[in-house]
């Protein structure tokens, strides 16, 4: 078949992609600061997507367009930054914002060395309503509600362990305000598997101001910060051995990550009226780092979790202790 002809010499299966090519230009050099690896807009991805039950809802854009209700959410304190700073970039192109904020996701943890090209489908209506309060999942929610949450909007509670390979090119800002940019693991530049090793180690303090926030308990690593949902669902039998199996395996976790970002971006979406311009995202950048246990630490220092199988051999940095600078 005849492939459309778009912008600089590009080219594209469907005429209905072309536009992404020049909405990736310009959110690469003027929203990510020329293809930085871009946390924030991929957790808007989320918190517009999880606004999703059997009623409705979903990856429909409706974050951006009901802004005035869904970021007096608690759940999405501080997320409407995120959506004024995109918000001009969608009207400019004239793509619906739910396209938009899944688009700009894939793009931003393109920009992540390791991660995987994620798949983007073009054509959800720009008409939404307002999610209801409530179905974003909280860092201080236990397991239990978590994993009803998810099952509620079609998730297993391994498909949740695959979401948060998110968290390990991930920092936080609101949990603690005192301390913004503490990331969840050591690497958050790089979209490898030390997330799912460091959140297995013991806790030893709170970092920052030393004492615990809402959602927040101690963490392995100085300037690391560990939300308590992530605590919970690396412990927890339900979660546990996918989490585990992802510690030394850094293509499962890619794979595993990219099925489920696929089924959370068209949440409520028919897949079948949508027009896949998946070769408009670029090749994420590939990595060879070895998963390791951070320097400080030792094999008696991991709370392995699965009872399955045991914990993998590890090598272990040495020098002095990690200490985790903020992004
Ligand atoms: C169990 C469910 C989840 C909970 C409770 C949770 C909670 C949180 C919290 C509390 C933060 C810190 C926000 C801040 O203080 O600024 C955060 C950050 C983040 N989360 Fe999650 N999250 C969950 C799942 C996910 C999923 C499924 C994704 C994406 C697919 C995601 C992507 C992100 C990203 C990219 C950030 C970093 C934001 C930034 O750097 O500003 N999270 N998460
Ligand atoms: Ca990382
Ligand atoms: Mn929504």
């Amino acid at each position: 078949m005849k492939r459309a002809v778009c912008s600089n010499g590009r080219s594209a299966a469907s005429d209905a992609c072309c536009i992404w090519f020049d909405v990736l230009d310009d959110i690469q050099q003027n929203l990510f600061d020329r293809g930085e690896c871009g946390e924030e807009t991929h957790e808007l991805t989320f918190h517009d997507a999880i606004g999703f039950s059997p009623q409705g809802g979903g990856a429909d854009g409706s974050i951006m367009a009901h802004f005035d209700v869904e970021t007096n959410f608690h759940a999405n304190t501080g997320v409407d930054e995120i959506i004024e700073t995109q918000r001009p970039f969608a009207l400019k192109h004239n793509v619906s914002f739910g396209d938009f904020i899944q688009f700009a996701g894939a793009v931003g943890v393109s920009n992540c060395p390791g991660a995987p090209r994620l798949e983007f489908l073009a054509g959800r209506s720009n008409d939404s309503q307002a999610s209801p309060d409530r179905l974003v999942p909280e860092p201080f929610d236990s397991a239990d509600t978590i994993i009803a949450r998810f099952a509620d909007a079609g998730f297993s509670a391994n498909e949740i362990v695959d979401l948060l390979a998110s968290h390990t090119v991930a920092a936080q800002d609101r949990v603690d305000p005192a301390h913004q940019g503490f990331p969840f693991d050591s690497t958050p530049g790089v979209f490898d598997t030390q997330f799912f090793i460091e959140t297995l180690l013991v806790g030893t303090a709170f970092p920052g101001n030393g004492s615990a926030n809402q959602g927040e308990v101690e963490s392995p690593l100085a300037g690391e910060f560990r939300l308590q949902s992530d605590f919970e669902l690396a412990r927890d039998s339900r979660t546990a051995c996918e989490w585990q199996s992802f510690v030394n395996n850094q293509n499962l976790m890619a794979a595993n990550f990219r099925a489920a970002m696929a089924k959370m971006a068209i949440l409520g979406q028919d897949r079948n009226l949508l027009t896949d311009c998946s070769e408009v995202i670029p090749t994420p950048k590939a990595v060879s780092n070895t998963p390791t246990l951070p320097a400080g630490k030792s094999r008696t220092d991991i709370q392995g979790s699965c009872s399955a199988t045991p914990f993998p051999s590890l090598t272990a940095a040495s020098g002095p202790a990690t200490s985790v600078p903020p992004v």
